[in-house]
Parts: C-alpha cells; structure tokens; sequence
C-alpha cells in the first residue's frame, strides 16, 4: 500500500528550527569514469519556471493526498505560503556545471538550496524530478564514449575525421518507452552526433536548447518496402531507390533474403552500373545488412563489395570502398560492438570510414539510473546555531558515502576538484546560478553544449 512517494511526508520528519536544506548531484561512478552532464535545462525549463504552484493545484494535491495516505499528511501550509508569500514561484536555487561539461565521476554537478527560510523542505521534495537527468546525462555519456572509440579508429585507419559526426545513427525511437524519453534521449545523443531517425529529439532540441534542427537523416528503405516488391523482385525494389532517389544519399536494407547474393549479383552485377553512375552524380548508395554475426557480416559484405567495385588504399594503409559506396549496419550495435567490428576491420586492412551505425535499444533504453550511479543527497543543513554538514556513510557501501558540507566544482590541472565543507574559493567555482525562485538565470544553446562537449581529437 505505501508505494507512493513518501516524500509528501518529509515535511513533518525534520528536526525543529531547521531554515537551510542544501543537497547535492553526483556520478558516484559506474560504466564510465566521466559523464557528460547534459538535460538539467530541460528539467528546469519543462517543470520549474514561473508560477508552478496555483490554488487548483493544491487543492488537487491535498485531495490526491488524502485519498492516498487515508490520513491529512499533506503540507497545505507549506504550498499555501509559496503561493501567497512567493506567487508560486518556488523559492530554490540551483547551481550547476555548465551543460555539456564532462566531468569525471564523484564530483558535484549542481546543487540545489532553498532561499526562504520557511521552505527548507522543498529542497529535497523536488529531488525526484532532479534526479531525473540521469537519464539524459547518462544516454550522452554513453554516445560521447562511442564518439571517442570511433574517432580512435578512424585517427588510426582513416585520413580524417570527416565522417565522424554521422558514424553513429539514432535508431531507437521505436523502442524507447514513449515519445517523451525517446525526445530526451535523442537529444543527448545529438550532443555528440548529426545522425538521427528519431524526430522526437528534433522538437527536443528546438523547444528546450534553441536549436533550428538538430540532426538529419537521409531516404532509406526497410523490409516492407523492399518485401513488397516480392523475392524475385527484389532487385527492381532496389532499382527504383536508385532511381527515385537520383542522387544524394540513400540506404537499402539489403539481407530480406540473401545478403550475399544482394551484394554479388544484385548490387555487384545487375545495378553495378547504375551505381557508379550515380556516383559520378556526387550519389552515394549505403548497404545495410541487418541480421547474422555484426562482425562476420560486414567482413563478408566489405570483401564482396570491395571484389566488386574495387578499393583505394588510404594514406594510413587501409582500404576504402569507392566514395559513392557506404556500409551502415544497425543490428546489434552497442559500444562493446564497435569496438568488435572495427577492430577486426582493422586486422583485415578496412578503414572504419567505409561503414556508418545505426543503434536502437542500447543507445536510449539499454541504461538506467544506477548505470553512473547518479544520486541527489543532503549535505548541509542550516539552523538557528549555524550550518552543519550531513552526511552519510554506510558501512555496508562505502561507494555510497556522500559529500559534506557547500561544495565548490574547481579546476585542479586538467581535471576537476570538489572542495567540500564550505572551503571551497567561489571565485574559482565553475558551478553557476542556472536557476533561482522561479527564473531560468543561465540558457545554455544546443550549439554551446555542443562545443562544451566536443572530444579533444576535434577540438580546434
Ligand atoms: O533501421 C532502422 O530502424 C529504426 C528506424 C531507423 C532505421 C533506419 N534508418 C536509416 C537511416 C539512415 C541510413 C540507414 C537507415
């Protein structure tokens, strides 16, 4: 029965005389040594700016409440005094890392205080929309660290970067749990990459960064419209994106029935010469195979299509196919697959320039909050004797210990350094007001995070 948040209760559980609840946001590690810290601005801009309290909806909550606790818990008073004394802006101020920062784990990435005296109980009430960055923050930690594998690869095997910004497609709006979190997800994607089929993202990156558009995609088949043509008429199936599609780039799913063959005889005989004619017409064509062992598949492909239209040698000694051919492949791609296929691209003489990915599930769904293990906790408090540090230390998890006292977020060399129980210098503190009683003070555009997050190899 006690399912719900039972945080509608926290008002009535702190100790008397209590004016300050100051709490923190960290990584306290996980997957990755770093996260990339990104979405906060969403949060505080979808939930938390202007007037958020109004008469209808307290006397909603109390209702909801009532029915739910079968007891008066509710902290009528609490809301009542926010909108009368603060016309339902809520009286809380966070400081925050700017978006985009990458920030190895265990350090601060914002805190949030109350700034009226009678509300040191909102502080930690509106933790569970905060911690809820977890989810953007971690989606683009994971697609920055595929970034870098990437680029590692094509710095050994390719002759530029070029091709970076579209190696990683998002796949996974389908298999995201709802529009909302495949819009999230996709734009902390986008942070590192231009590549997208997910729309939600686009919106995303419009409404809450500034951004006109986001990322972009190109005309690809899938199994329905190539099947539709029926088996034998797989090839005019394909004919027809080429035509359709007279020059640009387009993608054909090309394993309904038979990759091989597709690749020997459809592609690499029949329709041979309309692909290179459409690539003296700046075309590109991208085969996507789509099922079978990710690293025996592309191999395979890559050999056909090389025996087919031949290859160059690059300046790094690795074989590409001709510009207007590309491989993309989208099954099964996660970062431990990358490293598995390029790798033994790599060891056959491919560079990783000749192939693009598509990934779904373990971009935006195949992670959760315990992935960086991302957590909110209290680390000071204010009374009527002064200010106190609180803190936690389990001794059945000392990962879980949490910070004392304010924190400041400083450089120390070429990384970071959370100074803990107020000794912190503010005139070094890289954590700024983004936010106070109601106000969005910092706007952080997508191009901003964009370059705040840029992996060294690309930066200029
Ligand atoms: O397979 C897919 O499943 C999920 C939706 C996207 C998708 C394919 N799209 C695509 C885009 C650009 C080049 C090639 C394919």
């Amino acid at each position: 029965m006690w399912r719900s948040t039972s945080k509608i209760s926290h008002h009535l559980q702190y100790p008397d005389g209590i004016t300050h609840v100051y709490s923190y946001f960290e990584s306290r590690g996980g997957k990755f040594p770093q996260t990339l810290f990104f979405g906060l601005q969403y949060i505080l801009k979808r939930w938390l700016c202007g007037q958020v309290v109004t008469k209808e909806k307290i006397a909603e909550a109390k209702e909801i409440c009532q029915l739910h606790f079968g007891q008066d818990i509710f902290n009528e008073e609490g809301w009542n005094y926010i909108l009368e004394k603060h016309n339902g802006y809520l009286p809380i101020q966070v400081k925050a890392v700017p978006e985009g920062t990458v920030v190895p784990v265990k350090n601060v990435l914002f805190t949030v205080e109350n700034t009226d005296p009678k509300c040191y109980w909102l502080t930690n009430y509106l933790e569970t929309l905060f911690v809820q960055c977890w989810y953007p923050m971690t989606v683009s930690t994971g697609s920055y660290f595929q970034k870098i594998l990437l680029a590692e690869y094509l710095e050994s095997t390719a002759d530029d970067f070029s091709s970076l910004p579209f190696m990683l497609h998002d796949f996974g709006f389908r298999g995201a749990s709802c529009v909302e979190g495949a819009g999230i997800g996709d734009a902390a994607h986008l942070v590192n990459f231009k590549g997208t089929d997910t729309l939600a993202g686009l919106m995303f990156a419009r409404k809450y960064y500034g951004c006109k558009m986001a990322g972009f995609s190109i005309p690809a088949t899938e199994h329905s419209t190539i099947t539709t043509w029926g088996k034998d008429g797989e090839v005019n199936g394909f004919r027809n994106m080429l035509e359709k599609f007279p020059n640009g780039i387009v993608a054909c799913v090309s394993d309904s029935y038979d990759i091989w063959n597709a690749c020997e005889n459809l592609w690499g005989e029949e329709l041979r010469d309309l692909v290179i004619e459409r690539g003296k017409r700046n075309g590109k064509l991208v085969i996507r195979p789509d099922s079978g062992d990710p690293v025996a598949v592309v191999l395979k492909v890559l050999n056909i299509l090389g025996s087919k239209f031949g290859t160059v040698t690059n300046k790094k000694g690795f074989k590409e196919l001709p510009p207007y051919l590309r491989i993309i492949q989208g099954d099964g791609i996660c970062y431990e697959m990358l490293d598995k296929i390029l790798g033994a691209m790599k060891q056959e003489g491919w560079s990783a320039n000749n192939l693009a990915f598509g990934s779904g599930g373990a971009l935006l769904q195949k992670l959760d909050r315990d992935t960086q293990k991302c957590a909110f906790k209290c680390s000071s408090m204010t009374n009527e004797n002064g200010l106190f540090n609180v803190f936690k230390d389990p001794i059945t998890d000392p990962g879980k210990k949490s910070k004392k006292g304010h924190l400041t977020l400083e450089r120390q060399g070429d990384g970071f350094l959370t100074v803990e129980e107020g000794k912190g210098d503010p005139a070094k503190d890289l954590l700024d007001v983004v936010y106070e009683n109601g106000k969005l003070l910092k706007y952080y555009t997508f191009d901003d995070v964009r370059k705040q997050a840029e992996i060294e190899k690309l930066q200029t």
